[in-house]
């Protein structure tokens, strides 16, 4: 699924409305439709709520959804804020629409007179803000619908509707967003005033979601998310370039590469895992499990001798090529080809281990996958960099990401980095996170959709990085090898946390499902 920036929108709008074609107001009402429907599917008809309706069409959809409630039997209390006596077109026909509504009770401005103003009134109410505003109560049942500023919002909210904004934030009402958290930039918020963002529970977005979306920064202000799709022409979608993608299930499935009848365990790939030393053998044991469970035919560990028994014990399928040292790696002899290899887990620092992990690097001649501490003692050289075959795989979290490349104040600073480093260095970088992002040599991005917070726990990214390197085993090209290894590591943990919980699982939980995660993949495909 592409994702466009929020300054397309209109373009997007503009092309259904001419194509399709439908009138603008009608394409409104189809958005609207579709919240109202989120809207009634959670929340009982005697829920008292509230809507808080801006001047442009974030405004008129609020407005629109308002109507629909009304007619399903909800009461609402609609405040419309119009300062500047300018609405847009289709937000003032939906003003006049409401109007329409037998026994709607309408009022100008709230003055500081009025303040009786608690909700729930007998019946529903609309009130037009053109000055002074008393806020209504808002309860912990209440529900407030936010349609103050979706996609066009042109500056951070200060003023009044900053004031509206805190006001909303600091009671118990449950918050639902129209398109973005009124506030919230649908790409950099590093300028913006993070206190008048609203804090929503849940953001009904259209069509597509927002890059700011995948900033694990902006979840305090869009709660949970859902995408409901509002038909903008599929023309449109196509012809529209974009750099940012988000990876569906289906999209995922369609990687998966068949197994010919004939295979061998010798034509699925020979993985090498250069991983483990003493202490953090489980690194290299949860990374040679997960490697082989995502289909390579054979994996050879070559590790720290301590680790012999360890590994021939809990993973017998694998083979293992025990360093000269007891505790560490200290050499790195390649004696024959790999169909794929990773270095990273548990490998440790040591001086000795560095030098062999160095030498690696000059000698290898095809992309490979860095991992942990292979990205901690590349960020010691990162001259190194500049010489990793194409199409290297780097799998840094947060933290080994700038320690590699730099402090980033934020996820988007840190994504536009990624995307030139990426670029530069011809290499694939996985940026772990909760949207994990895989930004290709070309610099486009990939944000991951499966996972879940459970997810988080030691041995996740060992994990990780034996699917993605089982897959470059068997054959994947380097990028679709991310992008289906983080799908599947991701679904492997929906499920795990599905069977159990997110606070139960573990790195094998994950393992034990990639199973299951291929099955329901291949689901996909039918
Ligand atoms: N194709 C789609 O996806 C569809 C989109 N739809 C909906 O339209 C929404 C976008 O509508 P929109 O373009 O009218 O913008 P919106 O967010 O309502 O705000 C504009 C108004 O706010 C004002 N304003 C801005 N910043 C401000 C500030 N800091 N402080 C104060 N004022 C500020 C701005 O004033 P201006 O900057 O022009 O002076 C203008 O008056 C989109 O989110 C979705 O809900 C659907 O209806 C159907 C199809
Ligand atoms: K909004």
């Amino acid at each position: 699924m592409k994702i466009f920036f929020t300054n397309e929108t209109k373009k997007l709008d503009r092309f259904t409305i001419e194509n399709e074609p439908i009138k603008s107001i009608d394409l409104m009402e189809r958005a609207a439709s579709s919240v109202t429907f989120e809207i009634i599917s959670r929340w009982k008809r005697n829920t008292p709520v509230v809507v808080f309706a801006g001047p442009g069409n974030n405004g008129g959809d609020a407005l629109a959804v308002s109507r629909m409630l009304i007619e399903e039997g909800y009461t609402l209390d609609i405040y419309l804020f119009n300062p500047l006596q300018k609405l847009s077109q289709d937000c003032l026909k939906n003003r006049d629409r409401l109007q329409t509504i037998e026994g709607l009770k309408f009022s100008k401005s709230v003055k500081p007179s009025d303040s009786t103003n608690t909700f729930p009134h007998n019946g529903s109410h609309f009130t037009e803000i053109t000055n002074e505003f008393i806020p209504p109560t808002l309860t912990k049942g209440t529900l407030v619908i936010d349609g103050l500023f979706g996609s066009g919002l042109s500056k951070p909210l200060s003023g009044g509707f900053g004031s509206v904004v805190q006001y909303i934030n600091s009671s118990d009402a449950t918050v639902v967003s129209i398109d973005l958290p009124s506030g919230l930039f649908g790409e950099n918020n590093t300028e913006n005033i993070p206190r008048n963002i609203v804090q929503a529970d849940l953001t009904i977005t259209f069509q597509y979601p927002k890059l700011a979306f995948m900033f694990a920064e902006n979840e305090q202000f869009t709660g949970e998310w859902k995408i409901v799709d509002i038909g903008i022409h599929p023309d449109i979608i196509e012809q529209t370039e974009t750099k940012y993608y988000y990876i569906e299930p289906d999209e995922a499935a369609r990687m998966i590469m068949k197994r010919s009848r004939f295979v061998s365990k010798h034509n699925v790939g020979h993985t090498l895992l250069i991983a483990g030393s003493k202490g953090m053998m489980g690194a290299a044991v949860l990374a040679a499990k997960a490697a082989l469970h995502t289909g390579a035919g054979l994996v050879s560990v070559l590790s720290a001798a301590c680790g012999e028994k360890i590994l021939q014990t809990s993973v017998p399928e694998a083979l293992f090529i025990a360093d000269e040292q007891d505790s560490h790696i200290s050499d790195i002899v390649l004696n024959r080809s790999y169909s794929a290899i990773a270095v990273g887990p548990g490998l440790g620092r040591h001086e000795e281990t560095a030098r062999a992990f160095y030498k690696l690097l000059g000698q290898i001649k095809r992309p490979i996958v860095l991992d942990a501490d292979a990205l901690n003692l590349l960020a010691g050289h990162t001259e190194l960099i500049e010489n990793l075959p194409k199409n290297t795989i780097l799998t840094p979290h947060h933290l080994e990401f700038d320690r590699l490349f730099g402090k980033n104040d934020t996820s988007y600073e840190r994504l536009n980095k990624a995307r030139e480093m990426a670029i530069r260095y011809h290499i694939i970088i996985v940026l772990k996170g909760a949207n994990t992002a895989i930004i290709t040599p070309k610099g486009d991005v990939l944000f991951n959709s499966s996972g879940n917070a459970g997810m988080a726990t030691a041995g996740s990214g060992d994990t990780l990085t034996g699917m993605i390197t089982g897959l470059l085993a068997q054959g994947y090209h380097p990028i679709p090898a991310a992008i289906l290894g983080v799908f599947l590591h991701g679904m492997a943990g929906d499920l795990a946390a599905e069977k159990d919980s997110q606070e139960y699982i573990t790195a094998r939980d994950i393992i034990s499902q990639i199973g299951q995660a291929y099955k329901k993949l291949h689901n996909y495909r039918v």
